[in-house]
C-alpha cells in the first residue's frame, strides 16, 4: 500500500477538501469546522462529522489556568483562580482525528508520510499547536495525547482517536480533580471539586480504581511512571489507599449479592459512599451514590433515597452529561421515587402484613402435606 491522490470518486461537500489517500483511508480537512481540523477515515465518516455542526465553540478567552513547567514532568496546567466543582474549565474541538485502523495497520514508514500530508492540511496556528505536543514524530504525538472517541454511538467503524493539542497539556493524577467527557466531537474538562489558586489541573488517563501496582502498570502504556501525589505517597498511605480500594471491591460485590435476596442494609450504601469519600474519588463518586440510592428506594426511605439519587446525577451528569441514561434515572427516582422499579422491594413488613405472609405459607405446607 503507497501514498496516493485521492480518486475522483471520492467526493466531500465544500469547503471539505481531499488530501492523500492509503487504501481506504484519506486526509479530509475543514478549515471551519470547530477551529480547523483534519479527519484521516474513511468518507462515511465525513458525513457523520458534518451531522454534528455546529460545534460547542472552543472557550479559550481568559481560561482559568496557565501553562507551567514542572520538574521531571514536561509542562502542565495550573489553576489562576478558585475553580468551582461542576464548572468547565475547558472546551475544545479536536484538531486532528485518525480512525483506529490506520493508526493500528498501516506499516509505519507509509503512516508518518500520510500523517505528514494530512497536518499540511491544517491552518497554521492549529499545525504549529498540534506539532507543539509531546512527541517524536507525529504517530508518537498522536499515541500519547489522543483521546479515544467513537463518532457513530459504538460501532466499531467509528472508533478514533481525537487529538486536542491544549488539552494534551494536563498531566495524568490518579486522583484527578477534573473528569472528562467528548459529546459529539467536543471535548469538555469539569472540575469534580473546588480547585484552589495554583493547584495543578489534572485528569486521568487510566481506571483509577485500582491498586497503585496496577496502576504503575497500566501507565508503563503510556510510557511513564506515574509520579502523582498518591502514587509517590509514603508506604503507609500507599497501603491504606491500596486498602480501601479492597475494601471497596469487597463491599461492592457483597452489595451486589444481597441486592439478589441475601443481607442488604442501607447501612452498606453509606459505607459505600464513605470509603469513596476517603479515598477521594470524586471522579467516580457518581457510582458510589446511586447504589445508595438504590437501597434507600429498596426500603422505602424516601427522603434518604431522594437526597442520594440527586447527589448521583449531579455527579454523574458531570461524567456524562445530564442526557445520559443513568443520570436520567437518577433525576426520576429524585423527583417520583414511588414510580422507580426499586421503590419499596425489600420494605420491612408490619407485623399484620408478617401473619398474613405466614399464613399463606402455612396453607401451601398443608396443601402440599394433604398431596
Ligand atoms: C499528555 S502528555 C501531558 C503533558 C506533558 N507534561 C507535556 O509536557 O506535554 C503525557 C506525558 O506527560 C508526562 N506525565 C503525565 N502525567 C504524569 C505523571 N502523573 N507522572 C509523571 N509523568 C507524567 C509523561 O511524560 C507523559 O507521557
Amino acid at each position: 500500500s503507497e501514498l496516493k491522490p485521492a480518486s475522483d470518486d471520492i467526493q466531500v461537500p465544500a469547503p471539505w477538501k481531499v488530501g492523500k489517500c492509503i487504501k481506504e483511508y484519506c486526509n479530509f480537512a475543514n478549515p471551519t469546522m470547530g477551529d480547523g481540523l483534519v479527519l484521516i477515515s474513511t468518507p462515511a465518516n465525513v458525513d457523520i462529522l458534518n451531522s454534528f455542526s455546529p460545534l460547542i465553540k472552543s472557550n479559550s478567552q481568559s481560561p482559568p489556568f496557565e501553562v507551567r513547567e514542572i520538574p521531571g514532568k514536561g509542562i502542565g496546567l495550573f489553576a489562576n483562580r478558585t475553580i468551582q466543582r461542576g464548572e468547565i474549565v475547558m472546551q475544545y474541538t479536536p484538531t486532528l482525528i485518525v480512525q483506529f485502523g490506520p493508526h493500528i495497520d498501516l506499516p509505519s514508514s507509509d503512516r508518518e508520510s500520510f500523517y505528514q500530508d494530512a497536518v499540511t492540511h491544517l491552518p497554521s496556528p492549529r499545525r504549529d499547536a498540534f506539532m507543539a505536543q509531546f512527541g517524536k514524530d507525529i504517530f508518537t504525538k498522536i499515541d500519547r495525547n489522543a483521546f479515544r472517541m467513537f463518532i457513530n454511538g459504538q460501532n466499531p467503524y467509528s472508533g478514533h482517536l481525537g487529538a486536542f493539542p491544549e488539552v494534551a497539556r494536563m498531566n495524568h493524577d490518579c486522583r484527578p480533580n477534573l473528569n472528562s467527557r467528548i459529546e459529539n466531537i467536543t471535548h469538555s474538562s469539569i472540575a469534580v471539586r473546588t480547585i484552589a489558586v495554583g493547584e495543578e489541573l489534572t485528569i486521568s488517563y487510566i481506571d483509577g480504581l485500582l491498586p497503585r501496582q496496577a496502576r504503575q502498570e497500566r501507565l508503563q502504556d503510556w510510557g511513564f511512571e506515574c509520579t502523582c501525589s498518591l502514587c509517590s505517597a509514603s508506604a503507609e498511605e500507599v497501603e491504606a489507599s491500596d486498602k480501601r480500594i479492597q475494601d471497596i471491591k469487597d463491599l461492592e460485590e457483597e452489595m451486589d449479592k444481597a441486592v439478589g435476596g441475601g443481607d442488604l442494609t442501607t447501612e452498606m450504601g453509606e459505607r459505600l459512599v464513605k470509603l469513596y469519600r476517603e479515598e477521594g474519588l470524586e471522579t467516580y463518586i457518581g457510582h458510589a451514590y446511586t447504589k445508595a440510592a438504590l437501597i434507600y428506594a429498596m426500603f422505602g426511605v424516601e427522603e434518604k433515597a431522594k437526597e442520594y439519587a440527586t447527589l448521583a446525577a449531579d455527579a454523574m451528569a458531570m461524567e456524562l452529561g445530564e442526557e445520559a441514561g443513568d443520570v436520567v434515572a437518577m433525576r426520576q427516582l429524585a423527583e417520583r421515587p414511588e414510580e422507580h422499579w426499586a421503590w419499596e422491594i425489600r420494605k420491612p413488613r408490619s407485623e399484620e402484613e408478617n401473619e398474613q405472609v405466614k399464613k399463606e405459607q402455612e396453607a401451601r405446607e398443608s396443601v402440599k402435606d394433604e398431596l
